[in-house]
């Protein structure tokens, strides 16, 4: 079977999820046979002989000759299929979604078998979520909602979950000075986790590895939480001269009681998966060994359950609460916004920046 343009913007994605490095061999070829597919046969001139990189490049694209485009998408898909059997990715790699994929490659978007999965893709960051990547997982959000998918999953790429806040979003101070950079960080915040509050399909976080700050606390607003039992769960606010978010001085105290709540928001406690799942914030902790089979597999049964009365069931248990959590949020929010601008958040940035301190 001949691969589809759906099967071709699949495996671009998937390439970018590859854990191992193919080499330059197979870079080359990959090179050679997106170019081949997406323009036809060499049309550039040949670069100098000292253009070392980009004349390996040409002869790779040349060496292809006449191959029909369609047979160069079919060979790239197979050549990518193979790469991924092989990678032993951590990730759940599905066809793309007729969507169009965030401005970055730090965020892929899937979707098959009734499941889109939001992955974030910086594994050498720990998959810390920069500015650009508040801003797509949005975008990506917003498309899951609408499209014909029944649950929406994220997860991360590599060892890590979520590695939190970008640090260095701090650093981008715009012309309007500090103050202004704290007013805009809380308008993104909370546009964010409004965005968590309102998704109106079963949301599952797929933790594949440790979680940090932000990407803990937003999980007390998905339905489902599944862990590997390598994943940790931290929250160093009063480390980072921070204050909790993502509604998690409520969802918490709720979840958990609020002395456990204080034990991780306030003292920054780190739990491990076993502990999240006895104190509620987990639903079901899995063998790091069978994570990713078995959590793929109970998904894609539960996807083929009714999607609008999974939708509706959801909603009328999260409507109870949505304005509540709304202006949790907002004041959330806000409270962040003043602790941006203290001394000891200005210190704890500062000091991980300089790299002198790690949790
Ligand atoms: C719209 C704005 C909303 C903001 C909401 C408020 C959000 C609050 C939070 O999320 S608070 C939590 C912030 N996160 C952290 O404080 C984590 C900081 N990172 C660490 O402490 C460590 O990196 C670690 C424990 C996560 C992992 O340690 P280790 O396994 O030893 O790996 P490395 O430290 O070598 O990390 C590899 C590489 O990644 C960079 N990195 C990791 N986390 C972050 C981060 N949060 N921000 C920026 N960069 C991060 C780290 O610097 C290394 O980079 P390098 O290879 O040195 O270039």
């Amino acid at each position: 079977m001949r691969a589809s343009q759906e099967d071709f913007e699949n495996a671009t994605n998937q390439v970018k999820l590859l854990k191992k490095d193919p080499g330059n061999e197979v870079k080359l070829k990959l090179y050679a046979l997106y170019k081949q597919a997406t323009e036809g046969p060499c049309n550039v001139p040949k670069p100098g002989v000292l253009d070392f990189i980009n004349k390996a490049k040409w002869d790779a694209w040349n060496a292809l000759g006449s191959l029909p485009k369609e047979t160069a998408r079919h060979n790239y898909v197979d050549l990518v299929s193979s790469l991924s059997a092989s990678s032993e990715s951590s990730i759940q790699v599905t066809p793309a979604a007729d969507r169009k994929q965030p401005g970055s490659d730090a965020l892929v978007v899937t979707s098959q078998d009734g499941i889109t999965t939001i992955t974030l893709n910086r594994p050498d960051k720990k998959n810390a979520l920069t500015t650009q990547m508040y801003h797509d997982i949005m975008l990506a959000l917003e498309a899951a909602s609408k499209d014909d998918s029944a649950i929406t999953v994220l997860t991360g790429n590599g060892d890590y979950y979520c590695s939190g806040n970008d640090l260095t979003n701090f650093t981008d101070i715009p012309p309007g000075g500090v103050e202004e950079k704290a007013r805009s960080g809380a308008v993104l915040l909370r546009d964010f986790v409004d965005r968590f509050i309102d998704f109106p399909k079963p949301l599952v976080a797929v933790v594949n590895g440790p979680a940090v700050g932000i990407s803990v606390t937003i999980l007390g607003l998905f339905d489902i939480v599944y862990a590997t039992d390598r994943a940790t769960f931290h929250t160093p606010f009063s480390h980072l001269g921070q204050s909790p978010e993502g509604c998690s001085s409520y969802t918490f105290p709720k979840i958990m009681g609020p002395s456990k709540a204080t034990e991780m928001l306030v003292f920054g406690k780190k739990l491990t998966a076993r502990e999240a799942c006895t104190q509620g914030l987990v639903t079901e902790v899995f063998p790091d060994s069978t994570f990713q089979k078995e959590v793929w597999v109970r998904l894609k049964a539960y996807s083929k359950l009714p999607p609008n009365a999974m939708r509706i069931s959801k909603q009328v248990i999260r409507n109870t609460e949505k304005e509540k959590l709304h202006a949790i949020n907002a004041e959330e929010s806000n409270i962040l916004r003043e602790r941006w601008l203290s001394d000891e958040c200005m210190n704890a940035v500062v000091s991980f920046l300089s790299k002198k301190a790690k949790l």
